[in-house]
């Protein structure tokens, strides 16, 4: 059993292969084996966890999750510990490992109660309520009971263990099941503690569900354990993306050698009296941080801009003073209604390309457009990269925001296929996807990034890290855009507590 940390990478797999993967070793093992092996990892953890804990309460669903918790009880119990499990089964409709936990439980000693007992903050619950058997359907509503013990696991000061799932969590995708989305709503004054405390022990394999999405409000610190079996013989559903590997710059190397960036977008007050230079600045001091060997800027506020006093390193360029064909184009940031006037011809000309923003909902409510960005896939020196947030999106797959959010692995996929290039979808746990690869999940960034700006700061740097790829290509487009989620979320999570996360700073703090 190890702690997940973000530095190195980690297939994640869906139900169906662990499924697949539970029955195969299922068979090779003498019987409740696997659940004997979760159930020791489980007590291992609570007591690791809570080592001062004076009471343990543990919520036993009627499946083999619930399994789970109750061998896990009879293991504490016998360990000394004051232990106390709510159990939903019944041993009529008991699956057999879990009708064998229950009698162990029983045998063990353990106390059984409808309702918990007193916890204070040293002490330790247990979520065995729900795991990869959730049903989703409309017909599968949690009962009162179930739901009054996640609302009192949630709403109690002790850590809270959740065995290899939060329950309710759909583990494919982060997102919470018909009747229990209450859960996904955390009082912003209490989540920060509620984060700290909560720990998940996934089993046997690791969940894409858990790092995006709700996920991560979910599950707070994931801890997995194979159970003694190799999950690579069974295909990933995606990777959480590891740490990119540190640049180095060789001693002859000249401005020329890192690639230059051109921020396109910055409408002026002037066109619909709202002024949004500021993000194409954003996103060019972002690139210039990030290491890249010259960053222009073409704002499109018609000339007003005649220069940028405190980004002097910034060369300001009316956009036909651009060389498209050369620089690593960034097009999109805060670029207003006026960006239409120069997509056509970034699509054409530009070879390395990040869409964000304004550049995106151009192109979504433009089938020409679209079309035009769909054909680079097949051209070669065309490396694009598209960063939507969930609404530009749906927009661009012509669904709402709530359905994207509702499977955002499976809504980038689509995007990534249906346009030929690398997509970020953007939000906690963004989800990296490229046709034909594997998507990323990346485990860095916290909600301290949900500020003004600082998805143009994450343009930026991406096309700094585009500039910076050997070859022009899909697989180039895809690093990039995987390495600048991972730099842009690791730099918000080393913030000093004390200091505001703004974007201006945040692009400063970029390092190459
Ligand atoms: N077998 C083993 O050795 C191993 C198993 N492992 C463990 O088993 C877990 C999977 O166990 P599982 O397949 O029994 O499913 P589980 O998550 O307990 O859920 C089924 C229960 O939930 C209920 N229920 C479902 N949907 C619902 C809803 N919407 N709302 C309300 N209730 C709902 C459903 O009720 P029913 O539909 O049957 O009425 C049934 O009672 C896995 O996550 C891991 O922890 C690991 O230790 C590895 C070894
Ligand atoms: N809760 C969060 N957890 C992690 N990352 C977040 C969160 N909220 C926002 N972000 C990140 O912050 C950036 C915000 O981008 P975006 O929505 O385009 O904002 P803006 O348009 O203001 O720049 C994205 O990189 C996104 O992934
Ligand atoms: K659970």
């Amino acid at each position: 059993m190890h702690r997940i940390t973000a530095d190195r990478p980690h297939p994640l797999h869906d139900c169906a292969a662990t499924r697949a993967l539970e029955n195969q070793a299922q068979r090779s093992l003498p019987a409740h084996a696997l659940m004997q092996r979760a159930a020791h990892a489980c007590a291992r953890l609570a007591r690791a966890l809570a080592p001062h804990a004076q009471r343990m309460w543990l919520a036993c669903g009627g499946g083999n999750n619930g399994g789970d918790g109750l061998l896990a009880a009879a293991l504490l119990h016998q360990a000394g510990l004051d232990v106390t499990v709510t159990w939903l089964g019944t041993p009529e409709t008991s699956p057999p490992d879990a009708l064998h936990s229950w009698h162990a439980a029983q045998d063990a000693g353990v106390c059984f109660a409808d309702a918990p007992p007193p916890l204070g903050t040293q002490d330790l619950c247990v979520d065995a309520l729900l795991g990869i058997g959730l049903r989703t359907g409309s017909t599968h509503s949690p009962d009162a009971r179930l739901l009054d013990c996640l609302h009192a696991l949630h709403a109690s000061h002790a850590t809270l263990l959740n065995v290899d799932l939060p329950s309710g969590l759909v583990a494919d995708t982060g997102h919470y099941a018909p009747g229990f989305e209450a859960l996904a709503a955390t009082d912003p004054t209490t989540a920060g503690t509620h984060q700290q405390r909560r720990h998940t022990l996934a089993l046997l394999t690791l969940k894409s569900g858990l790092f995006t999405a709700h996920g991560r409000d979910a599950a707070g610190g994931v801890w997995y354990d194979d159970l003694g079996v190799d999950a690579a013989t069974h295909p990933p559903q995606a990777w959480l993306a590891g740490a990119p590997a540190p640049s180095a710059r060789a001693h002859a190397s000249h401005k020329g050698s890192f690639g230059d960036v051109a921020v396109i977008g910055g409408e002026g007050l002037a066109a619909c009296g709202m002024g949004m230079t500021g993000a194409a600045v954003l996103a060019a001091s972002a690139a210039l941080h990030a290491g890249a060997g010259r960053v222009m800027v073409a704002l499109l506020d018609g000339g007003a801009t005649a220069a940028l006093p405190q980004q002097p390193a910034l060369m300001l360029r009316r956009f036909d003073a651009l060389e498209l064909a050369h620089a690593t184009v960034v097009c999109g940031c805060g670029g207003g209604a006026a960006v239409a006037t120069v997509l056509a011809q970034v699509l054409q000309q530009a070879g390395r390309l990040v869409l964000d923003a304004d550049a995106l909902n151009t192109i979504a409510a433009d089938t020409a457009l679209r079309a035009q960005l769909a054909a680079r896939s097949s051209r070669a020196g065309c490396a694009t990269a598209l960063t939507p947030h969930p609404l530009e999106a749906a927009r661009l797959l012509g669904t709402s925001s709530a359905a994207v959010q509702a499977d955002r692995l499976s809504a980038a996929n689509q995007l990534a296929q249906q346009l030929g290039c690398a997509v970020v979808l953007k939000g906690s746990g963004s989800v990296v996807a490229a046709p034909g690869r594997l998507a990323h999940i990346n485990p860095t960034g916290n909600a301290r990034l949900a500020s003004a700006g600082t998805g143009d700061v994450l343009a930026g740097l991406l096309g700094a890290r585009l500039a910076a790829q050997p070859r022009a290509d899909l697989d180039g487009a895809f690093a990039a855009a995987s390495a600048a989620c991972w730099q842009h979320g690791a730099l918000a999570d080393a913030w000093p507590a004390h200091q505001a996360l703004t974007a201006d700073r945040l692009a400063q703090a970029i390092t190459p």
